[in-house]
């Protein structure tokens, strides 16, 4: 079968969500937050990047429901994200647009085309056909462990109280070129809450961006940036598979948001996180979602910009 294009799964998004003209066509839903960066001194065994050089990187940081329904509901059991965009001295820029769930839906872009066609409306009913769902399941094994990581994890009460995971594979170079394949997470120093079953039911459909601005208002809210480190074997270019948990763990810095904002004219708006914008010493691996990632955005940004 012909590659599915990024304009493709653009278009299959707009089918589930509709279009909310000069906005995201995914994670619609967010909030802007400011802050900084500061790496530390062991990151240097791995790369030489000038996110880690030790001076404070500004950050702008976005923070968002996944799916095109600006008025997604923050109670909804589907993923979180959090966007950075780092400013390294340099004029040189690193992203990392990151989800709370420790692996994805799809370990090739046709698998998440092929889940919004699944979710389309019905016409008749205005809701997806359970039957196109189960179909999708079936026929999809990569889907599976993201939803029931989904399924069984509750959404995170406060977007500073959620790990975020960088998901893909990255490759990390030291000042003498040698490379290490990585994945990282960013663990709040709050710690991870859950909604309750009850809280589920009862929160409103609006808590997320207001409790993050209440939060930095009482202080910075920190996240530490921790690497897995690969071992031979382990998968590179696979999204959906997670590595081994007693991988070896290094802490490579400290991301301190001081303040949230409505994302309406504020500095993330404007942002294509596209995440292979990269600094030297961190590199992509061959995963091709990751690679798809970068069109799907461009096509996105495209739209939403020629809509202003
Ligand atoms: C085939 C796979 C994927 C497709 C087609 C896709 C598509 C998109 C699109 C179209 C946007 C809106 C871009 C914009 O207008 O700026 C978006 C945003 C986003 N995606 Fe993905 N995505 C995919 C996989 C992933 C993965 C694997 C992650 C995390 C590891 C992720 C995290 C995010 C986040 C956090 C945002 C919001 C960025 C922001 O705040 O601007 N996505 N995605």
């Amino acid at each position: 079968a012909p590659e599915v294009t990024a304009e493709q799964a653009v278009a299959a998004i707009e089918g589930v969500f509709g279009v909310t003209p000069g906005e995201r066509r995914n994670h619609t839903k967010g909030t802007c937050a400011t802050g900084e960066f500061v790496g530390r001194p062991a990151a240097a065994a791995y790369s030489r990047s000038a996110l880690f050089s030790g001076a404070p990187v500004p950050v702008v940081a976005r923070f968002s429901l996944a799916g095109g329904n600006p008025k997604a509901p923050d109670t909804a059991k589907s993923p979180r994200g959090m966007a950075l965009e780092f400013k390294l001295g340099d004029g040189q820029l690193q992203h990392m647009t990151m989800l709370n769930t420790p692996v994805f839906g799809a370990a090739q872009p046709q698998t998440f085309v092929d889940l919004m066609l699944a979710m389309k409306p019905d016409p008749a009913t205005g809701k997806p056909d359970p039957e196109k769902l189960k179909a999708f399941k079936a026929s999809h094994p990569d889907h599976l462990a993201h939803a029931k990581f989904l399924e069984e994890n509750n959404p995170p009460t406060s977007y500073a109280n959620s790990s975020y995971f960088g998901i893909h594979t990255f490759k990390f170079s030291d000042s003498n070129n040698r490379t290490t394949l990585v994945r990282w997470r960013f663990v709040p120093q709050d710690g991870e809450r859950r909604l309750s079953a009850e809280e589920l039911a009862s929160l409103p459909a609006d808590f997320l961006e207001q409790r993050l601005i209440e939060r930095t208002r009482q202080g910075p809210v920190r996240w530490d940036m921790v690497l897995s480190i690969g071992e031979p074997g382990d998968p590179e270019d696979n999204p959906t598979l997670a590595w081994p948990e007693n991988r070896q763990q290094v802490t490579v810095g400290t991301l301190t948001l001081s303040a949230a904002m409505p994302q309406k004219g504020a500095a993330c708006e404007p942002i294509n996180f596209d995440p292979l914008v990269m600094s030297d010493g961190i590199a992509a691996s061959d995963d091709p979602v990751l690679h798809f990632r970068s069109q799907a955005y461009a096509a996105s940004f495209a739209r939403r910009l020629s809509e202003r």
